[in-house]
């Protein structure tokens, strides 16, 4: 069936990008149609990404209390973790998230057609619709907002014995006793903090020299201390060279290290190593878009692809997989797709000055801003001041061990550049060195700014201090 209606805007995708770019182009009075292709809606985020991770983390954290407990004084006598309680738990938040993501995207304000979107030419979509048959959508302008899949190294024996993946374990009520997780990332972290927190044998295997690749190295090695003063076993600068079954019926992960080939035996292995663009199927050639070596969309800072009207935003052509990322970008697409429209042809641009990480391991780690890599890259010259936790009269009290805070400031006008924080709530802690950037804040403004004692967040005054008087 052909449709007669030209949309303004077509948005490929409903999730964190998708939904951002559309309820702005929505409130800008376009005429916006949003085609999701999942089975439900919501995005990765509530889904299978962020929320649910954090929901068991939650549950996780609460057993590394009991675990501590004894060294504050409370005598526990018996504790067991309930995954049964623990996925319930997950299952109930998520459906009250996704139900009202469901009714957002359902209140009217623009089109909703569930199904598999693909470009037939630059101007026109086929969309196979989730309860059957086809449509024809045409628009002015579209936004490509697909998201990202995990992707599974091609390691021989893997794909044959099996595997699993974070969309499996976020749902897992039978958790194995022991677990290998590739990959040393966001996600292989997360999820090896969950499963080493409700008492189960972890091993990690990173490729590369350290943990977070792309992170400041001293930041990730204080985290790997920290994992592994628990349970938990990580081994970094690997090679992985196979996956067989041993006779009891365990997985073994055989890879080399240092020249030299070792294995782990575990029940299961999660394979987290990363994720790749949502680009199969597109049409991208139909429609001349051009995409990178990965399959990601190629765009610009104004979020525009190599086909003027055709723009993109989120996980599908991101240097960064992040939700606030998605959203900023969601919402410039909607922007200068409309401008694209009106024929204005000052498109605004993104900016990644304020871009934010974080991992919800224990300790956490999150960062602001530019890292010391990316100073050193740019030839910034820069000056470093780091305090740890350690010392710090709350962190002592709250019994943190690891960690510690990081400021990088401008060598000469002492801006505050970057922040980083592993250590207690390093993703609320870090928001205060947002604000500042936010405001260009000079690391001696930041010292003199009033801090409540005895709180974590004083721990900022040290760095910022040693930097205003270096
Ligand atoms: C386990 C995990 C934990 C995470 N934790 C965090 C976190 O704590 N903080 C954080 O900032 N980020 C986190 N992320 C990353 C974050 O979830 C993503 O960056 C974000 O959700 C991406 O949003 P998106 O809109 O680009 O894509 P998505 O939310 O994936 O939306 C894409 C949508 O497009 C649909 N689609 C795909 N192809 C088509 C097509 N051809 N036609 C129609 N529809 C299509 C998909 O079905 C999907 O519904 C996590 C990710 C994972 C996997
Ligand atoms: N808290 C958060 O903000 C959060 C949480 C989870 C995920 N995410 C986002 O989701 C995205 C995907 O996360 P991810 O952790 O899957 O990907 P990632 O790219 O961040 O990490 C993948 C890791 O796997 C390693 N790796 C790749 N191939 C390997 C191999 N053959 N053998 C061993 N190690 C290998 C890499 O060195 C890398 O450290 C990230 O970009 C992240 O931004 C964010």
């Amino acid at each position: 069936m052909k449709r007669n209606t030209e949309f303004d805007i077509a948005v490929l995708g409903g999730g964190s990008g998708g939904y951002a770019a559309a309820r702005t182009a929505a409130a800008a009075g376009k005429k916006v149609v949003v085609i999701d292709g999942a089975a439900e809606l919501g995005g990765l985020c509530i889904l299978r990404g962020c929320m649910p991770s954090k929901a068991l983390i939650e549950s996780a954290n609460r057993n590394l209390v009991v675990r501590e407990a004894a060294k504050f004084g409370i005598e526990v006598t018996s504790s067991k973790v309930n995954t049964e309680t623990v996925i319930e738990r997950k299952r109930r938040l998520i459906k009250e998230f996704s139900d009202y993501r469901s009714e957002q995207m359902q209140d009217g304000r623009f089109e909703l057609i569930r199904g598999h979107a693909t470009f037939k030419d630059p101007h026109t979509l086929e969309v196979q619709l989730k309860d059957g048959g086809s449509t024809m959508v045409t628009a002015k302008t579209f936004i490509i907002a697909t998201g990202s899949s995990v992707f599974v190294p091609d390691i021989p024996g893997l794909h044959e014995h099996g595997y699993l993946t974070s969309d499996d374990v976020l749902d897992m009520v039978d958790a194995p006793d022991s677990l290998v997780v590739l990959g040393g990332g966001a996600i292989a972290l997360e999820m090896a903090h969950y499963f080493e927190a409700i008492d189960k044998q972890v091993t990690v295997i990173q490729r590369s020299g350290h943990l977070l690749t792309g992170m400041d190295v001293d930041l990730a090695d204080e985290l790997e201390t920290a994992l592994t003063s628990r349970t938990m076993k990580i081994e970094c600068d690997t090679r992985l060279l196979r996956v067989e079954k041993t006779p009891d019926g365990k997985k073994r992960v055989v890879y080399e290290k240092g020249g030299v080939e070792t294995f782990v035996d575990a029940d299961a292995i999660l394979a987290a190593t990363g994720r790749k663009p949502n680009t199969i199927n597109l049409g991208a050639d139909a429609a001349n878009i051009e995409l990178n070596s990965q399959g990601g969309v190629v765009v610009g800072l104004d979020m525009q692809s190599s086909v003027s009207h055709i723009f993109s935003c989120g996980d599908v052509c991101s240097p960064y997989e992040i939700v606030h990322i998605a959203i900023e970008q969601g919402e410039l697409a909607a922007e200068n797709a409309i401008k694209f429209i009106e024929k204005e042809c000052d498109f605004g641009k993104i900016d990644y000055r304020l871009k934010l990480y974080g991992i919800f391991t224990d300790p956490q780690v999150a960062a602001v801003g530019m890292t010391e890599i990316e100073a050193s890259a740019a030839g910034r010259e820069v000056i470093v001041e780091t305090h740890p936790f350690n010392d710090h009269g709350k962190s002592m009290i709250h019994g943190s061990k690891h960690g510690f805070v990081k400021l990088i400031g401008d060598a000469k006008t002492k801006e505050i550049l970057g922040g980083s924080v592993v250590g207690p709530e390093a993703a609320e802690l870090i928001h205060e060195i947002v604000v500042a950037m936010a405001f260009h804040s000079t690391a001696g403004q930041l010292a003199k700014i009033p801090h409540y004692h005895p709180t974590l967040s004083e721990i900022w005054t040290y760095p910022a201090e040693e930097i205003a008087d270096a």
